[in-house]
């Protein structure tokens, strides 16, 4: 049986304590419609790149997003304090410089889920630029790195093989395993596919800091 298939046959249970829900964040509430913006965000970035806008339009685009810009300049906080990137159970834990990866089952050695590449990250011909695959495995084995009780890492190297095109702006699914640790290396790998269909796989090498280490 084929690591999908195990995937596929084993019920896994979300057991994940590094995954904060997206109603609070540091103990204090997440406010109300945050993820509901950072999905406008990506759609916004999906527009973008697949607009040819009329000068007018470029014009006042511009001019909006500056306003919004300086409106968001007003609530800058520090990096413990930030919001994206940091919700575990939200669409790409809020974070609009990767895809919208959804985990849906999760435990300390396995994690599967789905993604979808908007227009933002199209390379050409209507398949997903190769940079972002990388960004995508990279988020996927982070996360089950952390998984376990384990302490934090440090991707040492991560390699993509890409083995067919990953179409954009349709669901794809991705799966995450922890081979095995060695001392502070942790081995893990994942795959993307489209339908039944590999499009890469990857594996990692992810280190874990010592004590003091940042
Ligand atoms: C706040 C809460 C939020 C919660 C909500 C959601 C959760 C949030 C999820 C986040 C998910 C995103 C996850 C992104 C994760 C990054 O992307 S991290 C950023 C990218 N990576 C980096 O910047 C790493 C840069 N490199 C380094 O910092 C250091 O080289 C490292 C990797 C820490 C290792 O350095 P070191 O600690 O000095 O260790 P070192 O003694 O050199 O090596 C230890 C062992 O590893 C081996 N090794 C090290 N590097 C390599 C290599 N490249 N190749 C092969 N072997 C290697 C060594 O040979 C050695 O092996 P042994 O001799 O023990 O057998």
């Amino acid at each position: 049986m084929d690591d999908e298939a195990i995937v596929l046959a084993a019920p896994l249970v979300r057991t994940d304590p590094h995954r904060p829900d997206t109603e609070t964040w540091l103990g204090r509430p997440v406010p109300e419609g945050y993820t509901d913006m950072i999905d406008q965000v990506r759609e916004l970035l999906d527009r973008l790149a697949g607009a040819a806008p009329s000068a007018e339009v470029v014009r006042s685009t511009t001019k909006t997003v500056a306003e919004l810009s300086a409106a968001l300049a007003a609530y800058e906080v520090d990096e413990p304090d930030q919001l994206s990137g940091r919700l575990g159970s939200a669409a790409g834990r809020a974070q609009v410089a990767g895809p919208a990866l959804h985990v849906d089952e999760v435990d300390d050695e396995r994690m599967t889920g789905r993604v979808r590449f908007g227009r933002h990250f199209l390379g050409s011909n209507g398949v997903v630029h190769g940079g972002a695959i990388p960004y995508l495995f990279d988020d996927l084995l982070g996360r089950l790195a952390l998984g376990g009780g384990r302490p934090r890492s440090r991707t040492a190297y991560l390699h993509v093989d890409y083995r067919s095109v990953a179409p954009i702006d349709t669901e794809l699914r991705v799966a995450a395993f922890f081979d095995r640790e060695e001392g502070r290396k942790h081995f893990l790998r994942g795959t993307l596919h489209d339908g039944d269909r590999l499009c890469a796989e990857a594996t990692a090498l992810f280190v874990a800091l010592n004590p003091g280490q940042t």
